[in-house]
């Protein structure tokens, strides 16, 4: 059974639509990501999830509760993590972990278990001010006061957001861990495409809808074009370039190169020629498999076309 269900969730602020009708279903024990970029409304969702905001229409339970009618019951049961730093900055380590048991009614010694990995990273800062931790830290710390209560669902809206490439891994590793020992089950989101491989499932967001939903190996199979990076030493113009050819059917710029999406009739053979009229001869094209980025960006695409 879902432990977390979503039926056309809509919520518009003045005439801004946040969320255009939302649904999906998150199974005990997932690691479930909500994957978009700024403005997708990821926030949006997890305050309604949260039951700190109330959706104009659609519904949602978590763990069998109505997010409205049992706010109460629902709050007892999932450990929330806002996006902005939701920690009490000038409290220490030790006094904000306290501080988010109690209003729990609970102590930390009681579910000491459940963060005692997470908190060993912490303990030698445990008399520092939240507000003097490195980013990393906070986030840690922030985790641990998510979940010092015991709770049953994880809600993390952008964890991993300005936080270094490091802490971001060690973070999803807390995550994995979490749900392996206690079965916990987190819905998690991210504008970082490529933490999608930390989740069983994802859904790609993008202007309050979701576009698409499976695990992250079967959005990438459902990429229907032929996929090449393009490279040259003339980078500066290669875009307008690439923009030019004939046979291009989409071009994106992917660190260090280009991803390319060729006419269904058109291979290597043509784009190199395409290049070279443009005084690209030596641009390198290489076939290469689809990521979660190339997917969302396609589907971006589609949409576009279609409004
Ligand atoms: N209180 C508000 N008043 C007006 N517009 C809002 C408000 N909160 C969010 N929005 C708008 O609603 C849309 C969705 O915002 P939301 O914060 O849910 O998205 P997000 O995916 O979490 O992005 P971000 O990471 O930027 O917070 C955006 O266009 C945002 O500007």
């Amino acid at each position: 059974m879902d432990i977390i269900t979503v039926n056309g969730l809509r919520k518009k602020y003045g005439r801004v639509t946040a969320l255009d009708g939302v649904d999906f279903g998150v199974n005990e024990g997932e690691i479930y990501g909500i994957i978009g970029p700024d403005g997708a409304g990821k926030t949006t969702l997890f305050r309604i999830l949260a039951t700190l905001l109330l959706a104009d229409a659609g519904s949602a339970t978590v763990d069998g509760l109505d997010v409205v009618a049992d706010y109460r019951e629902v709050r007892r049961r999932i450990g929330y993590m806002p996006g902005r730093f939701s920690l009490y900055q000038d409290l220490t380590v030790e006094e904000n972990l306290n501080f988010f048991a109690s209003i729990f009614g609970s102590s930390v010694e009681s579910n000491y278990a459940m963060v005692a990995g997470i908190y060993s990273h912490l303990e030698r800062f445990r008399t520092r001010r939240a507000g003097k931790l490195s980013g990393g830290m906070k986030q840690k710390l922030a985790l641990c006061c998510a979940l010092i209560h015991a709770p049953r669902v994880l809600f993390l809206d952008e964890p991993t957001t300005g936080v270094d490439p490091v802490s971001r891994k060690e973070f999803w590793t807390m995550l994995e861990k979490l749900r392996r020992d206690y079965g916990i089950t987190v819905l998690v989101s991210t504008p970082y495409m490529d933490e999608a491989a930390w989740c069983d499932r994802i859904s790609l967001v993008q202007g309050g809808r979701i576009m698409q939903t499976d695990t992250p190996d079967g959005i990438r199979a459902r990429f229907s074009s032929r996929l090449f990076s393009v490279r040259s030493v003339a980078m500066h113009r290669l875009m307008t370039d690439l923009k030019a050819c004939p046979s291009v059917t989409s071009s994106f710029a992917f660190g260090d190169c280009y991803h390319v999406t060729l006419d269904e009739r058109a291979g290597i053979g043509e784009l190199q020629c395409e290049l070279a009229a443009c005084g690209q001869g030596d641009a390198v094209i290489e076939r290469i498999p689809p990521t979660v980025e190339d997917c969302f960006m396609s589907l971006m695409q589609r949409h576009d076309v279609a409004e």
